[in-house]
């Protein structure tokens, strides 16, 4: 186990808060004007991905003292405990390995002295050969039918991380197969997919590391009972049913046969866990070696990580970065956004990836930090984020670091689209470092023929401070091993922030107690008498819910 580190004791952080102080009030504009090379000093390159974090309020000193706060802070011991299969994740009493699942290089990765590699490659050719025999139609359904489509039942982890790798690789999609993802324990969700499938083509995938996840086995049973209807015997269940858990007795209990099951590992939290079976509905739409490139992707980022020093080191820099707005400048949120349409749920699967990991107040000694730990995650793909939120970027009062990712190859070039695209991502990136000082603004006015109190008038309002930083994140093409690469960078970055937060970033007890309450408020909900046994707001809501219900 490594080390356990308040920050903010470290001689690194006080440093930083002296030199916060005095570069808070420089613009970046001085920086590039002062640094003919910042450029070159503050950019990486790892394969096809450019990592510019040169528009970010930092000179060489903020780095030299970033980079001395992760050595304070053991971030070396960390990443080797993580990578060589240590119980890291206390609170849970598990390894963290998600790196073995990607580990193409093979090397032994032992878990309690046991190579785990034997068992993660099994799972593999299993994968191959199912996604190998349902995309080319050797594997029928009941009636002897080929399967056209997918539906992946699972939520959180079993859900986000493949919705959002099919739809990046869309443009790698078999032909004759569609997939679709049910997670909401709302009833629509599955209502609506079945609308558009048909039980004699169609695989369902439960996606649950537990198998006890309410909203998934509820989708589930429905869509077991959908099936049932039509298919009539429980025989035929074994052709349209499989199951990715870690649970074999629920999966049986289900009525799976556990021969139709993918297995995967306690080592693997849920929002780490696409690399896994639980990707199998990415390996049965974009085939497996598709699959396995976005997985050899992610193992060269793995090695990037673990063998690059800290100054080269891309998802270190980057949750420095993430650390220096968030613990010196107070910022509160960290916003991600692709311009790139396919990677419309990228924000989304970040959100979890984030701030299930790093939304904890308590330290790893168990004590309440007083500094602030994980950010908010937010965005949307670009251009449509300028259109509805980027103003409150450039001029609001908040401070938003922000991400710009783009590929310099489209899918689809059609046409300018794609440089029409990247003109407003250097745009935006431009605009949120420059802003616009008074006299650009009062030299666009007077070609408007106002008189001078209608200038004086509008002027402040249309002057842009700027100051706002950004990394820009430049690949060349969303193929599979880039995506794969770019998932592990914020993987990493997540994990070097938690350490040096001194959190437990692998556990997720906060989402415990909303699930406690559902289940003890779901048999309240039945019948008709009133309930008295919460709080006042609680009990009227839940009373008139059953009033209207029930007039
Ligand atoms: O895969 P399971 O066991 O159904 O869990 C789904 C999700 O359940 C949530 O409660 C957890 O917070 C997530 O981390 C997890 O991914």
């Amino acid at each position: 186990m490594f080390p356990s580190t308040d920050p903010t004791t470290t001689s690194a952080w006080k440093k930083l808060k002296n030199h916060y102080n005095s570069i808070k009030s420089t613009h970046l504009k001085e920086l590039f004007a002062g640094d003919a090379d910042r450029f070159e000093k503050f950019s990486l390159r790892f394969e096809n991905i450019l990592v510019d974090f040169s528009k970010n309020r930092i000179t060489g000193e903020t780095r030299d003292n970033l980079l001395a706060l992760a050595k304070e802070t053991d971030l070396k011991v960390a990443i080797d405990a993580m990578f060589s299969g240590e119980p890291i994740n206390k609170t849970e009493g598990r390894a963290v390995l998600h790196t073995a699942l990607r580990n193409r290089s093979n090397n032994p990765v032992k878990v309690d002295g046991e190579d785990v590699m034997p068992a993660v490659n099994a799972v593999l050719e299993k994968m191959k050969q199912f996604s190998g025999a349902v995309l080319s139609g050797e594997w029928k359904g009941y009636t002897s039918k080929q399967i056209t489509s997918i539906v992946n039942i699972g939520i959180g982890g079993s859900d986000l991380g493949p919705v959002m790798v099919t739809e990046a690789l869309k443009a790698y999609q078999k032909p004759g197969i569609e997939v679709h993802f049910v997670s909401n324990v709302d009833g629509t969700h599955i209502a609506e997919t079945l609308k558009k499938v048909d039980p004699e083509t169609t695989l369902f995938m439960i996606a649950s590391k537990t198998f006890t996840t309410q909203e998934t086995m509820t989708n589930a049973h429905s869509a077991r009972d959908w099936f049932m209807e039509i298919a009539k015997d429980e025989e035929h269940i074994k052709k349209h049913f499989v199951a990715i858990s870690t649970n074999d007795k629920a999966v049986a209990d289900f009525g799976i046969d556990t021969q139709n099951m993918f297995g995967f590992w306690d080592w693997v939290g849920g929002r780490y866990s696409l690399w896994s079976a639980i990707g199998l509905s990415i390996a049965c739409t974009i085939g497996y070696e598709n699959f396995e490139a976005l997985l050899e992707g992610a193992h060269a980022m793995d090695n990037h990580f673990k063998s690059q020093p800290f100054e080269q080191n891309i998802p270190v820099i980057l949750a420095l970065l993430g650390i220096w707005y968030n613990n010196f400048f107070e910022a509160e949120s960290h916003a991600l956004l692709p311009y790139d349409q396919y990677m419309h749920r990228f924000a989304a699967y970040f959100q979890q990836g984030d701030m299930e990991s790093n939304g904890k107040y308590v330290d790893r000694n168990g004590k309440k930090v007083n500094y602030q730990t994980g950010p908010i995650i937010w965005g949307e793909p670009g251009t449509n984020g300028q259109h509805a939120f980027y103003q409150l970027i450039h001029q609001g009062t908040k401070l938003i670091p922000c991400d710009f990712l783009a590929p310099a190859i489209s899918h689809n070039p059609l046409g300018d689209h794609h440089d029409k695209l990247m003109a407003n991502f250097f745009a935006q990136t431009e605009a949120l470092m420059n802003g616009k000082t008074e006299e650009e603004v009062l030299g666009e006015l007077k070609d408007q023929k106002l008189s001078e109190s209608e200038i004086n008038e509008l002027k402040t309002f249309k002057v842009f401070e700027g100051n706002r930083p950004t990394n820009s994140i430049l690949f060349k093409k969303l193929d599979p091993r880039t995506l794969g690469s770019l998932i592990a960078m914020y993987e990493h970055k997540i994990f070097v922030q938690g350490v040096i937060w001194n959190i437990y970033s692998f556990d997720q007890w906060g989402v415990e107690l909303g699930k406690q309450l559902a289940k003890k408020i779901l048999p309240e909900l039945s019948g008709k008498e009133a309930v008295s046994s919460h709080d006042g707001s609680t009990n009227g809501l839940i009373n008139s819910y059953k009033s209207f219900r029930n007039e």
